[in-house]
């Protein structure tokens, strides 16, 4: 009864923070996993847009590529075809982020991709930091690829992409280029180095990129400072070997063909 009573410190309300989206990359699945095969994910494109309103990647059974844009799904097909998807469709891979650009710069005379990669690297401070990079621009020369939904039991990514891919070239296409750089250190998670998709104005064309050419244009920058992986829970997941997959075949499904 007669206890000292403990010291309170004065209450001090601290002010709540502005609230800021977390300008996080979230990815579902990783890249070695598709490469080798798994294509048949567990989450929604619904699910997916919690996480971010831009991003890329593909639909279940590798069928088609996928670009987010604006919260919205786009997939462009073997055809040539683009539309947009419901958000109930599923990706067994994707990378998504919540834009907001941090800088922005002014590129030109683009003559084809690693000359774009070597003016966005000059761009970014932290090269073991992640990247998304947003550009409207209108392409003299664009080059993209799409490939056909896969039938079990499914293939390697790079003998689907060997033997279906197939490469789409437009001149003077203008649209929205959604770009996301991975460091090397991260190879086996995401694609190392630059991952490109477009999506048209128009929405009738885009897909993954593979060679382009612009003029100029203005590159929105967001440097990305947390990632976050969500691992399928698929039996197929569960059981597949992920460690066969060599650096190289990445590079050559992602890159332009020879
Ligand atoms: C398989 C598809 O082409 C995807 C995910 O866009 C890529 O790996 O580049
Ligand atoms: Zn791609």
């Amino acid at each position: 009864a007669n206890e000292v009573p403990k010291k309170v410190a004065p209450s001090t309300t601290i002010a709540p923070s502005k609230e800021v989206k977390s300008d996080k990359l979230f990815q579902y699945s990783t890249i070695n996993a598709l490469m080798s095969g798994q294509y048949d994910g567990d989450i929604t494109l619904d699910e997916v847009k919690k996480f971010g309103d831009f991003g890329l990647g593909t639909l279940n059974g590798a069928d088609g590529e996928l670009t987010i844009l604006d919260s919205k799904f786009y997939r462009f097909d073997n055809k040539g075809k683009m539309t947009q998807v419901p958000g109930a469709s599923k990706t067994p891979f994707v990378v998504a982020t919540n834009f907001n650009k941090d800088k922005t710069a002014y590129i030109s005379s683009v003559k084809n991709t690693e000359d774009l990669t070597t003016k966005l690297l000059a761009q970014m401070d932290n090269k073991n930091n992640f990247y998304a990079f947003k550009m409207p621009v209108t392409l003299k020369y664009l080059k993209t690829r799409s490939e056909p939904k896969q039938e079990k039991p499914y293939r390697l990514l790079k003998d689907v992409l060997t033997e279906e891919q197939v490469e789409f070239e437009y001149k003077n296409v203008k649209g929205t280029f959604v770009g996301f750089y991975t460091p090397n250190y991260a190879a086996t998670i995401n694609v190392p180095g630059f991952h490109f998709h477009f999506v048209s104005d128009d929405k009738t064309l885009g897909g993954h990129i593979l060679n382009l050419a612009f003029d100029e244009a203005i590159v929105q920058i967001d440097s990305i400072s947390e990632f976050e992986v969500q691992l399928p829970q698929t039996k197929e997941f569960a059981e597949a070997d992920l460690t066969k997959i060599q650096l190289q075949d990445i590079l050559d499904v992602e890159g332009d063909t020879k």
